[in-house]
């Protein structure tokens, strides 16, 4: 089916649904758009791989991060603590709070866990929120997800203060995050964010395929991409989702040829 249709207007038919007219209207934005980045960086942009070491950028952060902790500590400052909550005893859960607070450690931050069994109430849950979000000794907080089924998960991502909110889970967060503010940023997102900043990749202008829709991974993705964290973007951009990984190669193979895949 796609064979059929030019590359450009198929991929506007499946990105975004909009009019005829309304396609045309972009599609002449971007033509014209096209023409002029194709000028300026087609040697550049046209097949440009970058492999990027992440065991070497993961130390540079780290460095950095350590560098800047000791700062903050050395100025008169609390030391950063990262308060845990741990709802039941799913393995998985376990190991990535474990994890997290072993990396926190490694950076200088203090941290404590706290567990709950998984027939914890959600009064109880939001009366500990409530308790952390006022200790003046907590700096960040975090709820490790999934939550029993009796948990309404949106509400205890509120319950969290967001200025102590590191996974920026919270509402205010996200929508933040989908104007372009500054906001707390969900770990995935903000790590990928940083690795195409690190890595030098211009995204300005660019359209850019993002493989996942999930609501705490593409989806910010997309956000912090579709903003630029400066401006919107210009030059007929767009992000796309897609739903499905069978879907993945139908979309290459529509898209116009200076697509990024992450
Ligand atoms: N409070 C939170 N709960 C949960 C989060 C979170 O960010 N905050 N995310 C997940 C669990 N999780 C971290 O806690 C997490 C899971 C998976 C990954 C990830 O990068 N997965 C890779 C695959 C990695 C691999 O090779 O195994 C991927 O999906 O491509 C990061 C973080 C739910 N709970």
């Amino acid at each position: 089916m796609a064979a059929s249709i030019s590359p450009l207007r198929s991929s506007f038919r499946i990105c975004n649904g909009l009019s005829f007219h309304h396609c045309r209207a972009k599609l002449r934005m971007h033509r014209k758009c096209e023409s002029q980045r194709r000028h300026l960086h087609e040697s550049v942009t046209r097949h440009a791989a970058v492999v990027v070491s992440g065991t070497e950028m993961a130390r540079q952060i780290h460095r950095e991060i350590q560098r800047e902790v000791e700062e903050l500590v050395a100025g008169g400052n609390m030391r950063p603590h990262l308060g845990v909550v741990l709802v039941g005893d799913d393995p998985a859960s376990h190991t990535y709070v474990r994890n997290k607070t072993r990396a926190a450690s490694i950076l200088g931050i203090s941290s404590d866990t706290v567990l709950k069994p998984s027939s914890v109430s959600q009064d109880e849950l939001l009366e500990l929120i409530d308790k952390m979000n006022r200790d003046w000794r907590v700096s960040g907080l975090l709820v490790q997800l999934p939550l029993p089924g009796h948990i309404e998960e949106r509400a205890v991502c509120n319950a969290i203060a967001p200025e102590k909110d590191v996974d920026g889970f919270h509402i205010v967060n996200i929508g933040k995050l989908c104007l372009g503010q500054r906001s707390m940023v969900p770990a995935t997102p903000a790590a990928v964010w940083e690795i195409i900043r690190r890595a030098g990749i211009e995204t300005v202008g660019k359209n850019v395929l993002v493989a996942g829709r999930s609501k705490n991974v593409g989806l910010p993705i997309a956000m912090l991409l579709h903003t630029d964290r400066n401006h919107q973007r210009s030059g007929g951009a767009v992000s796309f989702m897609y739903p499905a990984l069978e879907s993945l190669r139908a979309y290459v193979d529509v898209a116009p040829p200076r697509f990024s895949q992450l």
